[in-house]
């Protein structure tokens, strides 16, 4: 229907459920109109009138647009009384010693005794200063009666003298009067002007000194918070000030702390050192005042957060080098939650990397700084839960290495979603898959960089001076190693964390002794715990990172205690919203002095473009051939087919290179392999290196046809 429908009834029906219109109850009558509300029951009992009004005053008294403007009156209100407050304080400040008292009794609070002497000194300056205007003010009617005689005397004298000047010149005696008549007048004149103007300056002076004072109180919004518009109330990112951080420090629940402050009054300041912007955010360092320790104040980080109108991520309390200091990095609101721009890894495509020298790009600090990582001779292990960013965090780092063409991957990706799968042809081992067979392999390939290591430690044995390019050695997802229960046909276990266990005796091995010779160990192992993650292991990297993490115990397993006591703290990370960001221990990143740890935002680079730098990288080298399984069989093999196998697509290699590559090929075979055996082999089937460039290489022609031949011998002598 669409008219409004109005039902007249003569009587009531009493039971509206009864059935018709009720028959004997008298005529019921519907008029329908286009503008009359729907009564919803007529039959509902009508409520008494003070009932209905009480409801309608409340109504219209919690109406929201009731409590705005009853906020804005109350607020501009209380401005003009904030306001009066202020310039009081103000007056009273500037007339008389409150001030320096204030200061005084800050310092003596914060301990800080060399800054109450000066601030008592300053004091006594002011008194004395004070006391010499006042008795300046004592002889001054005396010096202001003379001076104004003498000056009106001097006055007239030169008013009388140009009027005598004029009339020698008018030749009129009247006309000696004329200058000081018309000054006569001027001032008569001003008397006036006051006059008309005295009445209603003296009516709107009140109200003028009234909107100084609202003036003054708006914008100090000296006004409760309640009384404030919606986007200026707390909450949304209110402007970090010192008053703020006091109060906020005072509120802590820490009785040591609050009493000092409460005694250092307004002046609690000055235990704060100039707040800076840092970033996306503040920083400011809180000299605290004694009996009270930093730890307190850093295990009340939830507290301080809340206090400071932030959520606890956005606070970072770290320990810098000064004593008895806590340094405070407040996020603005919501800063933390906005993405950090690409990498430059990704925007520069000429960015070419140096292992040793050069520092991989891998975000940003919180205070918004380039946190570039060096990666030379340094073991890395990465942790976090599931799902937070590792494998993106560790990818960007090797990545970056691969830029610099004489690095060498040995890569196991022991989840093999294909994380890793644009380093085909970049690394010489490529394994992927999480199946015990892949964990095997991940296993056979770490042992393979302890022959590496055992090699170049003998050649660095041999001639001190030797160089090594770095070989480093990557396992994602390393938990799996850990956790896997197969065991070699020798009854050794390849995971586990026994002195039998073969994975972890590699990664050991590795570690204590790979770094000199630029064999390393890059390990991204996920929610760690003393199982899957041995205490050996984790301690053996110099650079530990995580991101967010479950608990304390695991934040300590994955960046060691001494991080965790400065602050470091992954496991308040946000799961889920925190992606990518990471709390590291190294010293191969620049940490602020005192601190043990820095939190990076790590840039995102996704599969694409990790594809298109890992395409960049492979043109800098000589094809790369990958192989997909380390080789395991001791059975005898064919040198001449695997010398084919190492050079890929190269058309020529270094006879080195070739070495190098047979070697990650077969170590056993081909480990202690020197120029001698591989010319040896060469010669043998035709194809021996020649000189390119002034340098031995190995020419793929030459292989294929020496390898063509001996099959079209070996088919020949067959028939
Ligand atoms: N730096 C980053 N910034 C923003 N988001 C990121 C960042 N790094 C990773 N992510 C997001 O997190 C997702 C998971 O990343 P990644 O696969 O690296 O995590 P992971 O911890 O290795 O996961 P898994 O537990 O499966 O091993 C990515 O798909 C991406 O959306």
């Amino acid at each position: 229907m669409s008219g409004n429908v109005v039902h007249l009834y003569k009587t009531p029906d009493p039971d509206p459920d009864s059935g018709g219109s009720g028959a004997g109850q008298g005529p019921t009558l519907t008029i329908v109109t286009d503008d009359t509300p729907t009564p919803t029951d007529p039959t509902a009992p009508v409520l008494p009138l003070w009932v209905r009004s009480s409801r309608a005053i409340r109504r219209a008294v919690t109406h929201e647009q009731t409590r705005t403007a009853a906020r804005a009156m109350v607020r501009h209100s209380l401005y003009v009384v904030g306001g009066t407050r202020i310039v009081a304080r103000r007056a009273w400040d500037g007339r008389t010693a409150a001030r320096y008292e204030r200061m005084l009794r800050a310092a003596e609070a914060a301990g800080n005794m060399e800054a109450a002497a000066e601030w008592e000194e300053r004091g006594q300056r002011f008194r004395e200063a004070r006391h010499r205007r006042r008795m300046d003010l004592l002889r001054s009617p005396q010096t202001a009666a003379k001076g104004a005689a003498i000056g009106a005397g001097m006055g007239i004298g030169g008013l009388v003298l140009l009027g005598i000047a004029m009339a020698v010149a008018t030749k009129h005696p009247a006309d000696v009067v004329t200058p000081l008549m018309a000054v006569i007048e001027f001032i008569n004149l001003m008397i006036t002007i006051v006059r008309v103007v005295w009445g209603p300056a003296l009516t709107i002076g009140p109200f003028l000194a009234l909107l100084a004072l609202w003036s003054v109180g708006a914008h100090q919004k000296a006004a409760p918070q309640w009384t404030l518009p919606a986007g200026a109330r707390t909450g949304g990112g209110e402007p970090i000030t010192p008053s703020i951080v006091v109060k906020a420090l005072r509120d802590l629940g820490i009785p040591a702390l609050r009493k000092a402050i409460t005694e250092m009054g307004d002046a609690g300041a000055a235990m704060l050192s100039p707040i800076v912007i840092a970033g996306c955010g503040v920083e400011v360092d809180v000299t605290l005042p004694s009996g009270v320790s930093t730890v307190e104040v850093q295990a009340r980080r939830r507290k301080l957060a809340e206090n400071l109108s932030r959520h606890e991520h956005e606070v970072f309390i770290t320990i810098p080098e000064a004593a008895r200091t806590v340094r405070l990095w407040i996020a603005d609101s919501g800063a933390l939650d906005e993405p950090i721009g690409p990498s430059p890894l990704v925007t520069d495509e000429t960015l070419t990397a140096d292992y040793k020298k050069g520092r991989a790009p891998w975000g940003q600090d919180l205070r918004g700084d380039a946190a570039v990582l060096s990666l030379y001779q340094r073991h890395l292990l990465i942790t976090g839960l599931s799902n937070q960013g590792k494998t993106a965090a560790l990818r960007a780092l090797a990545l970056w290495a691969a830029l610099d063409k004489t690095v060498e991957f040995r890569i196991a990706d022991l989840k093999g979603a294909g994380d890793w799968a644009m380093f085909e042809g970049l690394a010489t081992v490529l394994i992927q898959g999480p199946a015990d067979e892949q964990v095997i392999q991940a296993t056979e390939m770490v042992e393979g960089l302890v022959e590496e290591m055992n090699r170049r430690m003998e050649a660095r044995r041999r001639d001190p001076g030797t160089v090594f390019v770095p070989l480093i050695g990557i396992v994602d997802e390393a938990q799996v190693a850990f956790m896997c229960p197969v065991k070699d046909e020798d009854g050794r276990p390849y995971g586990g964390s026994k002195a039998t266990s073969r994975y972890f005796m590699a990664v050991r091995k590795v570690h204590n002794q790979g770094r000199a010779v630029d064999v390393l160990m890059w390990e991204g192992t996920q929610d760690p715990t003393d199982q899957n993650l041995p205490k050996l292991v984790r301690e053996g990297a110099h650079t530990r990172a995580s991101l967010a993490l479950g608990t304390e115990s695991q934040a300590r397993m994955a960046l060691g205690d001494k991080a965790v006591d400065g602050g470091a703290a992954p496991h308040l990370l946000r799961q889920g919203l925190d992606k990518g960001t990471l709390v590291v221990a190294s010293d191969g990143i620049e940490i602020p002095a005192g601190q043990a740890s820095i939190t990076v935002r790590t840039h995102y680079i996704g599969d694409d473009d990790a594809r298109a730098i890992a395409d960049r990288a492979r043109a800098l080298r000589d094809g790369v051939t990958t192989l997909h399984a380390t080789a395991r069989d001791t059975a005898e093999r064919d040198p001449l087919t695997d010398i084919a196998t190492v050079l890929g697509d190269a058309p020529r290699l270094r006879t080195q290179e070739v070495i190098k590559r047979l070697s990650a090929l077969n170590p056993e075979a081909y480990g202690d392999w020197s120029p001698v055996d591989l010319t040896r082999v060469l010669e043998a089937a035709g194809a021996e290196p020649y000189k390119s460039d002034g340098r031995m290489v190995v020419g793929r022609d030459r292989v294929l046809r020496a390898l063509a031949d001996r099959d079209a011998d070996g088919s020949a002598s067959a028939s």
